[in-house]
């Protein structure tokens, strides 16, 4: 595989340096040993990060091509600043052997715009009822760290915590989508409140996130084991976690841009594209989540990218699929959210949004500083740019993108993985 030459002039990093960078072999190298006549990129006036990470993306593939590929999500990815995408397990067939890990590890070299990492199963099929094959998905060649059942909770004390004390052999962590099936059951669809009250839709109320983590950080003090939280939705999340942390347990969590701005109020007009699990809450959870990612309360954001076909989400608001797109609009959501107010500074969001989510995924090669010998994985920010959203205008095979027509910062200029452009404007 062949590594351009690119230099690239006058960007600013995120402390407000300003640099040159040579790109060359994949890596960084020396601005002042750029050779004549190398093709350069004028970055006055954007910032260059590091390329993004991913916690939480749902590719499809394999099983749903009609939703989303291996191609069409990575593409989704660079558009949207990131370098690599933690590959959620709930396909079809589930990624819950080694063979199938390694099956989507190779979909993503032969057609990845960005490095795929396969999330293992914690139990088979995700049923929730005997653990998978984590050792052997450790093992094998696709260097399985993280294991979720994601979209579905695990919600067996007693699996959960063998689960916690299996992944600690090879420093593993298991990522919870945490609802307790009995709090928040198959008909719980919207936030449990007035609103659910009104559209007569099923409930499900914060509680059902909170006490599911509750025991989950003591099983991981339990078991010295590492846990994380995907997709952190309430106030009552937060404010376990920080209890947790103060403890010391060796817990950590996410968020998602979605959570980080719309309200349950979306979901008054019966749109399924505002239907998702966990749901929208109320505006005094929104806050929460913000000051948790803020303190570092919530490590790191994960898109949770939900791609799913028209005519799975084109259906009344009780019987769509759950699930939005993330991927292309995170970084807006995050700049409208975040930094726009003061709350995050733009080195904190590279923290939260690459140098974290790379080190809870033991990913080596990513989320580093932009520094002459590392990775070439970076991303070129116009902090200015903003846009409307329009669906249309998407890499993802699916269009279920909550933000259509809404006024959005849009900051991604470009993005380079292992020297290479993976998008440009
Ligand atoms: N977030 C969602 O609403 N849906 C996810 C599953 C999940 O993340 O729980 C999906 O796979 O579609
Ligand atoms: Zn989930
Ligand atoms: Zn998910």
């Amino acid at each position: 595989m062949t590594h351009p030459t690119l230099l690239i002039t006058g960007a600013r990093l995120a402390d407000g340096r300003r640099t040159d960078l040579l790109l060359a072999g994949g890596r960084l190298a020396d601005p002042a040993s750029a050779p004549a006549g190398v093709e350069t990129l004028d970055a006055d006036g954007l910032l260059a990060l590091p390329g993004l990470v991913d916690l939480h993306t749902h590719l499809r593939e394999p099983g749903r091509e009609d939703a989303e590929t291996v191609r069409t999500g990575t593409l989704a990815a660079a558009r949207g600043g990131y370098t690599a995408v933690l590959a959620m397990a709930n396909t079809n067939p589930v990624t819950d052997t080694a063979e199938a890990a390694e099956h989507v590890a190779a979909l993503g070299r032969r057609d990845g715009a960005a490095q795929v990492v396969p999330v293992g199963a914690v139990t088979k099929g995700l049923a929730g009822e005997q653990l998978a094959e984590l050792g052997l998905m450790a093992r094998s060649s696709a260097a399985v760290r993280v294991f979720s059942d994601d979209g579905s909770c695990v919600h067996d004390s007693r699996l959960m915590r063998r689960a916690l004390e299996y992944v600690r052999a090879f420093d593993g962590v298991v990522a919870q989508h945490a609802q307790d099936p009995r709090l928040a059951g198959p008909d719980a669809c919207c936030h449990e409140g007035e609103v659910s009250g009104r559209l007569g839709l099923g409930g499900w109320p914060a509680v059902a996130e909170s006490t599911v983590v509750a025991r989950d950080v003591q099983l991981a003090r339990l078991t010295r084991s590492r846990l994380h939280v995907c997709h952190v939705s309430t106030a009552e999340t937060v404010e376990v976690l920080r209890w947790a942390k103060a403890q010391g347990i060796a817990v950590t969590a996410e968020v998602t841009p979605h959570h980080l701005l719309l309200t349950t109020d979306a979901v008054l007009g019966y749109d399924p594209v505002f239907k998702v699990n966990p749901p929208l809450r109320p505006d005094e959870h929104v806050q929460a989540l913000r000051q948790g990612l803020a303190d570092g309360t919530i490590d790191a954001v994960g898109t949770d990218h939900a791609p799913h076909a028209r005519h799975d989400k084109e259906h009344a608001f009780a019987d769509a699929a759950f699930g939005m797109l993330g991927l292309e609009t995170a970084l807006g959501v995050l700049v409208e959210t975040m930094v726009e107010p003061g709350l995050l500074s733009w080195s904190d969001l590279v923290e939260r949004m690459s140098a974290t989510p790379a080190r809870i995924a033991g990913l080596a090669e990513q989320g580093r500083p932009l520094a002459v010998g590392e990775p070439a994985n970076l991303v070129l920010v116009d902090p200015t740019r903003r846009t409307i959203v329009d669906p249309a205008d998407s890499f993802s095979l699916s269009r279920n993108n909550p933000y259509a027509g809404r006024e959005l910062p849009d900051p991604v200029e470009a993005t380079f993985w292992q020297g290479r452009p993976t998008f440009r404007r």
